[in-house]
C-alpha cells in the first residue's frame, strides 16, 4: 500500500460547548421565590419600613438599663425583647430585591437554557436529514463546521476545530450540566466539598485506628472493623492489613507475523483440501478418473470450476499416466491459484485530488462492513491521513456505536445521525463534514438489507446520486466486505451489489477459521474485481493487504 501522500495531520480537541446561563437564572428564581414569600407575608410599602430600621439604634441605649439593675441581672432579659425590631429591617432587603424586578424572566430562561440543551442533542443525532447543516451551527457560536464530529481520542491536544459530536450528545449533557453546579457550588456547599468530606472521613477512620491500636488491644478491634470491611487485615501480635496481591499482568502475546496468521487461518481450508487430495492420489497414477476426482475436490472447496480446470490441467499436461504425489498437486494448485488471484491483487489507490476522497463500503450484513471500516482508518490515520467516518447504516443502533468506538480509536470524527435517518442525507452531510474538517478520506458505512432488495437498491443509488452533488466523481471507491464463511452465496451477493452500487473493490473477511477460503479463488475468478485486502480476525491489525502468492500458498497448504 502506499500511502504517499501529501496530507494534512489533524490535532482532534475538545471544544466548549455553547452554554446557557444558569447562574442569572438561578439567582434570578430565587429572587422570584423570595418575592413570592413576599406577596403571601403582606404588603409591606417599602417606605414604611425604612423609617422603621431607625430604631435599630437602640440597641445601643440597651446597655443603659443594664447598669441601672447593677445588682440584679435579670434585667438582662428584658433587652431579649428588643431584637424584635431586627425582623422587621428584614423587609429593606427585600424591597431592593424587588426594585431587581427582572427576576421574572428567570423560569424562562431556564426553559430556554433546556430547550437549547435538548436541541444539542437533537442535532448531533438528526443531524443531517434535510439542510446538511442546519441548526446545529445556529445552536452554537463559534462552532464551525465539525459540530457533528467525533474528538479524538487523544484530546487535548490542543486543536479546537474538532467537536466532540457524536460523543458530544454526553459529553455535552455534561456539558450543560455542568455549569449549574459550579453556579450552586458555593450556596449548596454540601454538595461540592463532598470529596473534601470524604477525604476528612478517611482522616478520622484511619485516625480511629491508630488512636486505638495504642490504647488496648481489645478497642481496636470495634475500629479497625471498617478497615477491614476496605481490605483483609490479619490479627496475630497486632491487626496488620494483608497486603492483596495483584493480579498477574497478562504476558503480552507477541503477535505473530502476518503470513503466519494467514496460514493459520486458512488452515481448515487447506487441511480439509490436502486430506482429499491425498485421499484421491494414495497409490494412484494420474488418469482420466484421478483428474475428475481432483476436479470435484477442487470444486468442494469452492475454488471454481475455472481454477480447478486450470489445475487439472496443469497437472495432466506435464504428468498424464505417471504417478502424482499429494505434494506435488498442491504445489501446482498454489502455482494455478496464484495465476488467478494475482490480477485482482492490488494495493487500494487514493486519489488525494479529490479531498476527501469517498470509500463507501457495502455488503451484507454481518459481512463486516463496520470492522473494516475501523481497520482501514486505523491504516489510513497509522499512515497520516485524516479521515472522517460517516454512520451511514443507520438501522442498527449497534452499527452506528460501533463506528463511533473505531472512531475514537483511530482520531477519526464520525458523522452520525439518528436511527432511521435517511442515509443519504448523513452521506451527504458526511461529505460536507469531511470537506470542512479537510479530511483526506470519507469513509461510509451502509446498511446491507439484503432481504429488501428494492430498498436497498434505492438507498445506494440515492447515496451516490447524493454524494455526486458534492462531487461528481464521488464515491471513488466503492468497496464490498464479502464474508468467507458465506461460501458460494458471496459469489451472488458480489453479483447484486455490483449491480447495485457499481462495487469497484473487494475486501474478503472472515478468512480465519473457515474451510471455505477459497471461495475468493472463485470470486476472483468471475467477478474479477481487485481484492484490496483480507481479514483474518476481528483485531484492529487483522486486515492485510491481499497478496496473491501468499494465499495462494496458504491455501494450498504449501511453505
Ligand atoms: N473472525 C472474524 N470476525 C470478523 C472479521 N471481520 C468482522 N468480524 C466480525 O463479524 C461481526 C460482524 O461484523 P460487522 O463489522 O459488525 O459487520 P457489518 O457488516 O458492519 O454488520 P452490520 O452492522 O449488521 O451491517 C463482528 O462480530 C465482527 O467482529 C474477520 O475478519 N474475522
Amino acid at each position: 500500500m502506499a500511502f504517499g501522500f501529501i496530507k494534512k495531520v489533524f490535532s482532534f480537541g475538545k471544544k466548549e460547548v455553547e452554554e446557557t446561563k444558569p447562574d442569572e437564572a438561578e439567582t434570578e428564581e430565587a429572587v422570584a421565590s423570595e418575592e413570592s414569600d413576599a406577596a403571601l407575608t403582606g404588603e409591606k410599602p417599602a417606605p414604611e419600613l425604612i423609617p422603621e430600621p431607625e430604631p435599630e439604634p437602640e440597641p445601643e441605649p440597651e446597655p443603659e438599663p443594664e447598669p441601672e439593675p447593677e445588682p440584679e441581672p435579670e434585667p438582662e432579659p428584658e433587652p431579649e425583647p428588643e431584637p424584635e425590631p431586627e425582623p422587621e429591617p428584614e423587609p429593606e432587603p427585600k424591597a431592593e430585591i424587588s426594585d431587581a424586578t427582572p427576576a421574572p424572566p428567570s423560569p424562562r430562561e431556564r426553559g430556554e437554557g433546556e430547550d437549547e440543551g435538548q436541541r444539542d442533542v437533537d442535532d448531533i443525532t438528526p443531524a443531517v436529514e434535510a439542510a446538511p447543516t442546519p441548526s446545529t451551527d445556529d445552536a452554537r457560536p463559534s462552532s464551525g463546521p465539525s459540530d457533528h464530529l467525533l474528538p479524538a481520542p487523544s484530546t487535548g491536544s490542543g486543536g479546537e476545530k474538532e467537536a466532540e459530536p457524536v460523543i458530544e450528545v454526553a459529553e455535552k449533557a455534561e456539558a450543560d450540566e455542568a455549569p449549574e453546579p459550579k453556579a450552586e457550588e458555593p450556596d449548596a456547599t454540601p454538595a461540592t466539598p463532598s470529596p473534601r468530606e470524604r477525604g476528612e472521613g478517611e482522616d478520622e477512620g484511619q485516625r480511629g485506628i491508630g488512636d486505638t491500636t495504642p490504647v488496648a488491644d481489645a478497642a481496636p478491634v470495634a475500629d479497625a472493623a471498617p478497615a477491614a470491611a476496605a481490605g483483609k487485615i490479619a490479627v496475630s501480635k497486632a491487626v496488620e492489613r494483608v497486603e492483596e496481591k495483584a493480579p498477574e499482568p497478562e504476558a503480552p502475546q507477541p503477535r505473530k507475523p502476518w503470513f503466519q496468521r494467514l496460514r493459520e487461518g486458512l488452515s481448515r481450508s487447506s487441511r480439509e483440501l490436502r486430506d482429499s487430495i491425498a485421499g484421491v492420489f494414495t497409490k494412484r497414477k494420474l488418469d482420466e478418473d484421478t483428474l475428475q476426482d481432483l476436479e470435484d475436490v477442487l470444486l468442494r472447496a469452492d475454488l471454481g470450476l475455472e481454477t480447478a480446470m486450470r489445475v487439472t490441467d496443469a497437472l495432466a499436461s506435464g504428468r498424464y499416466g505417471k504417478d502424482v504425489s499429494g505434494e506435488e498437486v498442491q504445489t501446482v494448485m498454489a502455482e494455478e491459484i496464484e495465476k488467478v488471484l494475482a490480477p485482482v491483487a492490488m494495493p487500494l489507490e487514493l486519489d488525494l485530488s479529490h479531498k476527501p476522497h469517498v470509500i463507501l463500503v457495502v455488503g451484507v450484513n454481518g459481512t463486516g462492513k463496520t470492522t473494516t471500516i475501523g481497520k482501514l482508518a486505523a491504516k489510513l490515520t497509522e499512515g497520516g491521513l485524516s479521515v472522517t467516518l460517516g454512520a451511514g447504516d443507520t438501522f442498527r443502533a449497534a452499527a452506528i456505536e460501533q463506528l463511533k468506538i473505531w472512531g475514537e480509536r483511530t482520531g477519526s470524527p464520525v458523522v452520525s445521525s439518528k436511527l432511521g435517518a435517511d442515509a443519504a442525507g448523513l452521506a451527504y452531510d458526511a461529505y460536507e463534514k469531511a470537506k470542512e474538517a479537510g479530511s483526506d478520506v470519507l469513509i461510509i458505512d451502509t446498511a446491507g438489507r439484503l432481504q429488501n432488495k428494492a430498498e436497498l437498491m434505492a438507498e445506494l443509488e440515492k447515496i451516490v446520486r447524493v454524494l455526486g452533488k458534492h462531487d461528481p466523481d464521488a464515491p471513488h471507491t466503492v468497496l464490498q466486505t464479502v464474508d468467507a464463511t458465506t461460501g458460494q452465496n458471496a459469489l451472488n451477493q458480489v453479483e447484486i451489489f455490483r449491480n447495485v452500487a457499481g462495487v469497484n473493490g473487494l475486501v474478503m473477511t472472515k478468512l480465519d477459521g473457515t474451510a471455505r477460503g477459497g471461495i475468493l479463488v472463485s470470486i476472483a475468478a468471475k467477478h474479477k474485481l481487485p481484492v484490496y485486502f483480507i481479514g483474518v480476525g476481528e483485531q484492529v491489525d487483522d486486515l492485510e493487504p491481499f497478496s496473491a502468492s501468499d494465499f495462494a500458498k496458504a491455501i494450498a497448504g504449501v511453505a
